[in-house]
């Protein structure tokens, strides 16, 4: 039996959309992410299980487990009896690359199981025609931090489709899931089909300072360069006052703070361990909507998707 667990990961961070990610791990030991189960069997099975498994689709076809492994034995020229186990641990639609964790998941405990018939490009080819299918557009934003940890700067040059940059060890980053849901695919729907010249060209100066800060190590420039001209103007009325839990958490000592992926999770930088326990005390009490709700001070993830 093979187990793989995915961690969750936060797409775009704010300069980045859709071609920056990085995974990660709660400082608690928490596993935030989901887990994936590949064992012999004489037909293919498919089992849900985990907090969030009343959130999956009522048709199996429609799990994109179901469809990862539809696509790993098209792609390997055979239909492969395996019984999988899927463990929901992520809210859906949270902006935490909840279809991201079953797809990686799901692929790296097919490809461990099978003794790895597929190489890292073409695992990352296969994860993000998958996330594609569920958001309306293929991006690597989630599954390739899911896949290979880290923070991961989406470069689909040469063959190379992600590679990771430096980020700041000392820095948590403290993320808020309300406990609403935010589709992925409507918040793309919102956003315009063209920007101003002015956005691009600062749009290009945030993303390029950002990168260029993090290899130089320069954490105040990076913190002030995190800022989302591309999505958040747009994205910003899908989360519960957005622009009030900003100011508030500035206050509290925050370097930044941004949507995680399309939202409606939050995520607020922070140096200071004292400081981000005040701010996720602040968050737990005025950000979360509901029961569903939750927050984690979490760390950049190095390791991805691994088996446990
Ligand atoms: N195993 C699965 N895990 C998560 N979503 C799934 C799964 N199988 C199918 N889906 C469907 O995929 C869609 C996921 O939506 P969406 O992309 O908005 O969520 P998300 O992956 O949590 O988003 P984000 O990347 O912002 O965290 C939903 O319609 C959901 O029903
Ligand atoms: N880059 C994607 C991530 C979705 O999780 C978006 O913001 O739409």
């Amino acid at each position: 039996m093979i187990k793989v667990y995915a961690p969750a990961s936060m797409a775009n961070i704010s300069v980045g959309f859709d071609i920056l990610g990085a995974a990660i791990n709660p400082i608690d030991g928490n596993m935030l992410g989901d887990c994936i189960t590949v064992e012999t069997a004489t037909q293919f099975q498919l089992k849900n299980k985990g907090r969030f498994v009343k959130k999956l689709p009522k048709d199996p076809k429609l799990n994109i487990v179901y469809q990862c492994w539809q696509l790993f034995c098209q792609s390997i020229g055979k239909e492969l009896p395996v019984a999988m186990t899927l463990e929901k641990n992520m809210p859906i639609g949270s902006g935490l690359g909840s279809s991201a964790c079953s797809v990686v998941g799901a692929l790296v405990a097919l490809n461990e199981y099978f003794e790895k018939p597929f190489n890292e490009q073409q695992m990352l080819t296969m994860m993000g025609e998958l996330e594609g299918r569920i958001s309306g557009s293929v991006h690597y934003d989630n599954v390739a931090p899911c896949y290979l940890g880290g923070m991961q700067l989406i470069l689909d040059e040469m063959g190379i489709i992600s590679q990771s940059i430096p980020h700041f060890d000392n820095w948590y980053w403290v993320m808020a899931y309300p406990g609403i849901k935010v589709s992925t695919a409507e918040a793309r729907a919102i956003l315009p089909a063209q920007y101003q010249k002015q956005d691009c060209i600062a749009h290009g100066r945030y993303v390029g300072g950002f990168v260029h800060a993090c290899y130089s190590q320069q954490p105040k420039l990076a913190a002030a360069m995190l800022k989302d001209n591309i999505a958040e103007p747009y994205r910003k009325k899908l989360l519960p006052h957005f622009d009030e839990t900003q100011k508030a958490v500035k206050k509290l000592g925050a370097l930044a703070s941004g949507i995680s992926g399309s939202g409606p999770t939050i995520y607020v930088v922070s140096d200071d361990l004292a400081s981000a326990q005040q701010i996720e005390l602040w968050l737990q009490t005025h950000y979360l909507q509901n029961e569903d709700g939750f927050t984690h001070i979490c760390k950049i993830d190095q390791q991805g998707a691994r088996t446990i």
